[in-house]
């Protein structure tokens, strides 16, 4: 920031002081004097100003926080105050505040009408929509701290594509290796299995791989760059991993994943993997460079914030669950839509079918003295 915008900006929070008497005041004969609190730092961050000031001793700590209203009049309504002792920490935020907001299909429908493969991220600081074809840009990560919005992200995205893709045009493959979350989507047409265990991951990470082969020889056959080119149109396939840091011990489903990261794109099979602590080990190589596609809901540090590669969402609060900081072609702040599991499991409800239980609780079966070959068939 240079030296004229400090100045101003220090100005400015002075002038609150002063309106709203934010000081101590005593007097010698007929003048007054004043004791303001002290800046010691006017910090410019993307989207947001930072003031660190302390105050006066004498004065009380609780008037800062009753008189919020002085700084919000002076800065905007986005202003929040934190106190560590004497010292404040004066956070006002710019742009126009984004509130939560439901999902709804109704609203979003229009905004993915022409996608192959809609990702719904959700809206920007001006209320409009932020959304991205996963064809184009394949392989997503999104990591966030345990309350940050990262599952219910998760459920919006997966609901949105069910919606609006035929289970002919998706499949998806759904592991969910906390065992928390996609529970609400068995039994969905699009959905080919949902997994809780590495070694029934790994089944489906082998038929990946085959499947892979097999689109990869199509394509020479063919002539052809993309699985959209050939002349027979293959189901785009997407496969979901939640905490996908639990399994970094487990090099051999790595490799397959980093595998799929690195080749999918061409043959239309995509990743979507989720994690609640950003972990470089696992964001290493290869990964890194596939998962071209971050949402960074709230996280630790700045350390964390620079592995997911989204900086600034160590700044987020824990009041705003579902805002995230988003990398697409750019950084730009999200707010996500809302949608709650009880509300999904109504919506999903319709996409719900016998046959692919019966199909999954016989591959269980199988699985548990066969796991390989399995889906040979
Ligand atoms: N997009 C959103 N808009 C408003 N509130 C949200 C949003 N997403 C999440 N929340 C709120 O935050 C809570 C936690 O969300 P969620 O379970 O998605 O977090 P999480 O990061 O996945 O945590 P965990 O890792 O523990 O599952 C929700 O119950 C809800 O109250």
């Amino acid at each position: 920031m240079n030296f004229f915008k400090k100045q101003k900006a220090k100005g400015q929070l002075m002038q609150a002081f002063k309106s709203g008497k934010l000081h101590l005041t005593y007097k010698n004969g007929k003048t007054e004097y004043f004791i303001m609190p002290k800046i010691h730092a006017v910090i410019e961050k993307r989207s947001k100003m930072v003031y660190v000031f302390s105050i006066p001793t004498g004065l009380d700590p609780k008037e800062i926080h009753k008189k919020k209203w002085v700084f919000q009049q002076q800065f905007g309504p986005r202003v929040d105050v934190l106190q560590e002792n004497k010292k404040f920490t004066l956070i006002v935020y710019d742009g126009a505040y984004q509130e939560a907001f439901q999902w709804s299909y109704d609203d979003i429908a229009p905004v993915v009408y022409d996608y192959k493969l809609p990702i719904i991220c959700g809206k920007d600081k001006n209320g409009e929509w932020m959304s991205y074809d996963m064809v184009k840009h394949p392989h997503l990560l999104i990591a966030g701290e345990t309350g940050s919005g990262k599952s219910t992200q998760v459920r919006s995205i997966l609901t949105t594509l069910i919606k609006t893709l035929s289970p002919d045009d998706l499949h998806m493959y759904l592991a969910d290796m906390k065992r928390s979350e996609f529970h609400l989507f068995r039994r969905v047409e699009h959905v080919e299995k949902v997994c809780t265990k590495p070694s029934e991951l790994m089944v489906i990470l082998q038929k990946l791989k085959r499947e892979a082969q097999k689109r990869g020889d199509l394509l020479d056959e063919n002539e052809v760059m993309h699985v959209d080119d050939l002349p027979r149109k293959l189901p785009y396939v997407l496969l979901c991993i939640d905490e996908v840091a639990l399994l970094k011990k487990d090099k051999e489903i790595m490799n397959i994943v980093e595998e799929v990261s690195s080749i999918g794109r061409a043959l239309g099979i995509f990743l979507i993997l989720s994690m609640q602590r950003p972990d470089a080990k696992v964001l290493d190589g290869k990964l890194k460079i596939n998962l071209t596609v971050r949402m960074g809901f709230r996280c630790a540090d700045d350390y964390n914030s620079r592995i997911v590669g989204t900086p600034g969402s160590e700044d987020i609060l824990a009041s705003e669950a579902g805002r995230m900081i988003m990398k697409l072609e750019q950084l730009q702040e999200v707010q996500a839509p809302f949608l709650e599991d009880d509300k999904a499991k109504k919506v999903l409800e319709r996409y719900k079918v016998e046959r692919k239980e019966e199909k999954e609780s016989i591959r269980e079966e199988t699985n548990k003295n066969q796991i390989f070959g399995v889906l040979d068939e």
